[in-house]
């Protein structure tokens, strides 16, 4: 039976987006400002579907512009630059998101790269990457800001933790590094070539896993109490014939040896689209110029 208190991140991630909805209404009121969202699927990713589907109900229950940009699997690379570019210089748009994966023929980091950066909610653009790592304001990527402040419901202060992050992606890994290094954290990067990996995670207080192999973590690595943000999402068969969501982190026992652990479904998932709505309201204030409630 689960030890760990359990991190709700379906409550956490509607507590986020009551105040996104807020600030929404006051960008409205103060400035006659209201966000937009773009959003751009190239393909049928089945993942990323259920993904785009819940953003886009979640973009206007806050009540902001939502737009959804469905392209067939075999659209040119030059056809997606064409798109982003058209929403670059729409000026009721203030936020771009460009699906990942993209189809083979694209190259990802072309795309990427055109977006305009004060328009990039994923926080993907090397310039938000440079300012995150330097301290600037910047667009922070979604599912690292949302592991953050997981945490920090259970550990209002994360400074001079020892910190492991596994996975080190630019997506995931690398900013919820530089995230948890800003809290002051003591914080480790591990990834596929790192030897004795269960040695390293044992030392650590709080455990981000990001790896995209089902329950990779088990119980015997966690140090007792350790805080645990799961951000695996890994469908995998199920007793019943079916599938199931299961995350990086071998749940039940992990949850008897942590101190507290975020489930999957329900933990870092609903948080990546609640730090979106975030993004685009930030970014809508920051093209504005005027005073943002996020950062
Ligand atoms: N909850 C959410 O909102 C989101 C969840 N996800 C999920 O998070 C997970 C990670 O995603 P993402 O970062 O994009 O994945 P990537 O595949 O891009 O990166 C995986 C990382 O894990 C490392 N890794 C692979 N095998 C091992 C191993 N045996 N031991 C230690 N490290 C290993 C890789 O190391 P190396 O660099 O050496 O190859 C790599 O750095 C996935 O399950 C994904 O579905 C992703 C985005 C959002
Ligand atoms: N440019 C880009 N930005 C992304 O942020 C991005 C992306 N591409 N590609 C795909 C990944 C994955 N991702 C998820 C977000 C929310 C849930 C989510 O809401 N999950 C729920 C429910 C999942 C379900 O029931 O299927 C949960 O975990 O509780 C999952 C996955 C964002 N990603």
């Amino acid at each position: 039976m689960s030890g760990a208190q359990i991190i709700d991140g379906k409550q956490i991630a509607a507590n986020v987006r009551a105040e996104v909805a807020a600030e929404v209404a006051r960008l409205q009121k103060e400035h006659n400002l209201k966000p937009g969202l773009a959003v751009v699927l190239v393909g049928e990713d089945p993942a990323s579907k259920v993904y785009v589907a819940n953003k886009a109900k979640q973009t206007v229950e806050v009540g902001m512009n939502s737009w959804e940009h469905r392209l067939p699997a075999e659209t040119s690379e030059a056809d997606v630059l064409a798109l982003v570019n058209k929403l670059n210089n729409d000026p009721a748009c203030h936020g771009i998101l460009v699906q990942l994966p993209l189809p083979k023929h694209i190259n990802s980091e072309k795309v990427l790269n055109s977006i305009n950066p004060e328009k990039d909610v994923d926080g993907f653009h090397p310039v938000n990457v440079g300012r995150l790592w330097v301290g600037e304001r910047a667009l922070v990527p979604c599912t690292p800001t949302g592991s953050v402040i997981l945490a920090k419901t259970v550990l209002p202060s994360l400074s001079g933790l020892n910190a492991i992050v596994i996975g080190r992606s630019n997506i995931v890994g690398k900013p919820v590094a530089a995230l948890l290094l800003r809290e002051n954290c003591t914080v480790t990067i591990a990834h596929s070539r790192t030897k004795n990996i269960e040695d390293v995670v044992k030392r650590a207080d709080l455990v981000v896993a990001a790896v995209g192999i089902p329950e990779m973590v088990k119980g015997s690595w966690i140090k007792p109490g350790a805080t645990i943000i799961d951000v695996g999402i890994n469908r995998v068969p199920s007793e019943n014939g079916k599938t199931k969501l299961v995350g990086d982190v071998a749940y039940d026992e992990c949850a008897k040896v942590a101190g507290a652990i975020t489930p999957v479904p329900g933990g870092v998932g609903p948080m990546t689209i609640a730090c979106l709505l975030r993004n685009a309201a930030q970014a809508a204030a920051m093209i504005a110029g005027v005073k943002s409630a996020f950062a």
